[in-house]
């Protein structure tokens, strides 16, 4: 695909997107969960969030695409998310899995390691979970998950190139490693997107919501496309936010604005190199 045709595609997600509101069901953590659905909100989706497994059953059937994300565990979690994956995968529907702090408590890791079976179509995450979420599943440029400290990275987005591109081969899918440059991969080529703000790192819920916002995609878009549409109109948003802000206070509000007033020429121009791998 040339860069030409790729920023056709991401145009045309951003547009369908825009005019059908397709609806994306998410499981997600209790922290960022109202982030998520306003994100979602505004690039022209439509958010429903649930715990139990019977509602996760009926959004995975009636939704677009699945956002699911493991960021604060119930003891419910452990019915609902094999059950939903499982309905996902046998389905075809596609996912986004956010395997936020990979490596702490046995129920994540049992959990994230019952998930490699399911294949998510993108996988999202900051370098060190994807780093983590490789070595978990045992493929190349994976580490042991007990480097992991919580939910933030202590890995560059380039230590993490060699486990997205094996955990995009294996999924058949996209991997998004998010960062200062976020890197997005199908496996065979990786696309670098520029942008975004010294300030996303200062809230919390910027990747869980550009998880969720990449699932709304993935109801116009391959996983990659999604993937990288996702992450263009964060970057675009997060440049043009800082610029008008003096803290990530204010910065968490008017983040939303630039999601929402961003037009799909715009966030297709957002600037993004490719490489073969
Ligand atoms: N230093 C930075 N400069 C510019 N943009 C950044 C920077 N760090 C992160 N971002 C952007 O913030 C968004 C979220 O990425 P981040 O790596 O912070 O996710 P995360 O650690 O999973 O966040 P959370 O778990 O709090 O939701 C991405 O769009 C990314 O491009
Ligand atoms: C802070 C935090 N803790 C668990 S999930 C979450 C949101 C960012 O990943
Ligand atoms: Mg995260």
């Amino acid at each position: 695909m040339t860069k030409e045709e790729i920023q056709k595609q991401i145009f045309q997600a951003v547009e369908t997107v825009k005019q059908t509101n397709p609806m994306v069901g998410s499981i997600t953590n209790t922290v960022t969960i109202n982030f998520v659905a306003n994100a979602q909100l505004a690039v022209g989706g439509s958010a429903a969030m649930v715990y139990l497994p019977e509602e996760g059953e009926f959004l995975a059937k009636a939704s677009g695409a699945i956002y699911i994300n493991v960021g604060t565990l119930l003891p419910i979690y452990e019915q609902t998310l094999p059950h939903v994956a499982k309905v996902l995968h046998d389905t075809g529907k596609p996912w986004v899995l956010d395997p936020v702090a990979v490596g702490i408590g046995s129920m994540r890791t049992h959990l994230l390691r019952q998930f490699k079976d399911y294949k998510p179509h993108v996988i999202r995450g900051n370098a060190s979970e994807i780093i983590a979420l490789a070595g978990l599943w045992k493929l190349d440029g994976g580490a042991a998950i007990s480097k992991v400290r919580g939910v933030d990275s202590t890995d560059s987005v380039i230590a993490a190139k060699t486990a997205a591109v094996s955990l995009a081969k294996w999924t058949g899918g996209a991997v998004a490693v998010s960062g200062k440059t976020d890197l997005i991969t199908d496996g065979t080529v990786i696309a670098f997107s520029y942008g975004g703000s010294h300030f996303m790192p200062k809230i919390t819920g910027a990747g869980c919501s550009l998880g969720g916002v990449i699932a709304v995609y993935l109801t116009a878009a391959s996983p990659f496309i999604a993937a990288l549409t996702g992450t263009a109109v964060y970057n675009l948003a997060g440049t043009r936010t800082e610029k008008k802000v003096d803290g990530p206070g204010s910065f968490q509000i008017k983040f939303l604005d630039e999601l929402y007033k961003a037009s799909a020429g715009e966030i297709a121009n957002n600037p993004f190199e490719i490489e073969e791998v």
